[in-house]
């Protein structure tokens, strides 16, 4: 057995751990960064990027079927197996080859491959062969996909986010486990790319939108385009030369059963910390097997433990990851003394078409507080022009003071409003405050400012009777 003695151990090499890897290096040369796995990152390899590339080449295909609105009739069809070369030349060269060149970077002697599991406090067993003792641990380990045991028989033709990007073509048909932002980036790009699509959810839900009315109108439009079966379980699969089959009970009690040639399965990720061997570590852990830990210094209760990233199943996304690593370094390095870190308000998009988009405080975490809401359906003249007048959005301010709480959108490139809204929500700003500024005409931007008004409008009848009261609920 080959020992190690570290002040700081880094497990996971992704966007947490290399950010994290990236503040530590600066101080010292006593760490080791422990990989299990291809490096390049979760978000570059099977993540954000080739998501995006995918669903950058469905919007190609999809203005083959819109265009003729403008007089501009195309004609053209998908090449499957072009798409998915590009995706993953694009992918790799660009941005997986950025990861790889910082870590061939690293010094060989702060770089480590294979598996960590602990063996003790402070002390992690890598593959079969090392030891590695370390102070001061950063756990940055993120997540992988679940997979239901139902499924267990059609293995063969399930496919996750981790290996749908490998395929050298197209599927023909695919059913789309979940209803989740994967299973609907993922599933509407493959329906614009010509894949007979279709999709099953759980709970009837897009749950990142909290109010019932913007879950509504997702929900609507969406399956105005897709195949959705919204509510049920997967209750069987098996196998045969058709494909794999799928029984489906639905809420309502029907059944339904049908073949696909791929089942995506995007219902969710788990951490892999259940992987760590956190029993050895003297880690506080919950029920559900997640580790307690303050979220403005990522340490895990009393010890010189620190989390960040998917690991630990709070906020994953990627800038959130990218802050996590930093504020557990710098704890880490200033430990036991905690340097305190003031977290952004939260911030989720989902690249749909239209896209969903959840700033600040969702309405369901405002229920309780004296709020007004502003909204109107996403369609301003700007969007108009575009031909893009699906959707829905709604502003939640702080009834007394105007002050922009949270929001919820569901409208064509929403991710642009839902931007200026964080930049508003994060330095305290009043919808009035924000109405000051100048807004050109046309642009989406009026939008934002019609719901302002509309919230303001709320906000002085609020003021003045015990009915307006109702608007909050
Ligand atoms: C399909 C998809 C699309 C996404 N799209 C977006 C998006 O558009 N925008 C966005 O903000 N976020 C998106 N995300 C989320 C984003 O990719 C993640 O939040 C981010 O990559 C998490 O980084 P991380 O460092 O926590 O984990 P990772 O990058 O996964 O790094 C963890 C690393 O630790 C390694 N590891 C695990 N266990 C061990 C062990 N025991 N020993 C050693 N190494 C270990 C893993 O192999 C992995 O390489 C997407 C995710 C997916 C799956
Ligand atoms: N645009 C982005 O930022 C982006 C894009 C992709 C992924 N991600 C990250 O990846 C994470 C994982 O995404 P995800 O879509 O897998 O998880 P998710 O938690 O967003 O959604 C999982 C969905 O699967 C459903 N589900 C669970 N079990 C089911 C079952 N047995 N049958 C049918 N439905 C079932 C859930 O009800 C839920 O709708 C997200 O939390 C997100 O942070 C982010």
């Amino acid at each position: 057995m080959k020992t190690m003695k570290v002040e700081y151990a880094i497990i996971g090499a992704g966007t947490s751990g290399l950010g994290a890897y990236s503040r530590i290096s600066r101080q010292t040369d006593s760490l080791v960064m422990i990989q299990d796995g291809p490096y390049g990152t979760t978000c570059a390899r099977v993540g954000c990027m080739p998501s995006k590339l995918l669903i950058t080449a469905a919007d190609h295909a999809h203005d083959l079927h819109t265009s003729d609105f403008f007089g501009v009739p195309a004609s053209g069809q998908v090449e499957g197996r072009r798409v998915l070369e590009r995706l993953r030349r694009e992918r790799d060269h660009r941005f997986v080859a950025r990861n790889l060149d910082y870590v061939d970077k690293i010094p060989a002697h702060h770089k480590l491959e294979g598996r960590a599991r602990f063996v003790g406090p402070g002390r992690l067993r890598v593959g079969e062969s090392v030891e590695v003792t370390a102070e001061k641990i950063i756990l940055a380990c993120g997540s992988r996909p679940a997979i239901d045991e139902v499924f267990a028989p059609v293995m063969s033709r399930v496919l996750t986010s981790d290996t749908i990007f490998e395929l050298e073509d197209l599927p023909r048909s695919i059913a789309v486990i979940g209803m989740g932002v994967i299973a609907l980036e993922l599933g509407q790009a493959l329906h614009r790319l010509g894949v007979d699509t279709t999709l099953y959810g759980r709970s009837g839900k897009i749950n990142a939108l909290t109010h019932p009315t913007m879950q509504r109108q997702a929900l609507d439009v969406l399956a105005d385009e897709l195949e959705i079966h919204p509510s049920g379980q997967v209750l069987r699969t098996w196998e045969d030369g058709e494909g794999a089959w799928i029984e489906y009970e639905q809420a309502n009690g029907q059944r339904v059963t049908q073949a696909f040639d791929r089942i995506l399965v995007a219902t969710g990720r788990v951490s892999n910390l259940d992987r760590l061997g956190l029993e050895h570590a003297g880690v506080d852990v919950t029920e559900s097997g997640a580790v307690r830990f303050d979220p403005h210094t990522m340490r895990c209760g009393n010890l010189p433990l620190f989390i960040a990233g998917d690991a630990t199943d709070d906020l994953p996304v990627w800038h959130e990851a990218y802050d996590e690593g930093r504020i557990a370094a710098d704890n880490a390095l200033h430990y036991p003394d905690p340097t305190p870190t003031a977290r952004r308000p939260p911030l989720m998009v989902f690249f749909t078409d239209p896209q969903i988009a959840v700033i600040g405080q969702s309405f369901q975490q405002l229920q309780g507080r004296e709020i007004v809401i502003g909204e109107l359906p996403f369609a301003s003249p700007r969007h108009v022009v575009w031909n893009k007048v699906q959707g829905h959005m709604q502003i939640y301010l702080d009834a007394r003071s105007g002050v922009i709480l949270g929001a919820e959108l569901l409208g064509y490139q929403a991710e642009h409003l839902a931007h200026l809204l964080a930049l508003a929500i994060t330095h305290g700003m009043t919808a009035e405050q924000v109405l000051d500024m100048p807004i050109y005409h046309p642009s989406a931007e009026e939008l934002l400012r019609d719901v302002l008004i509309d919230a303001q409008k709320k906000r002085r009848h609020h003021a003045t009777g015990p009915a307006a009261l109702a608007s909050s609920a």
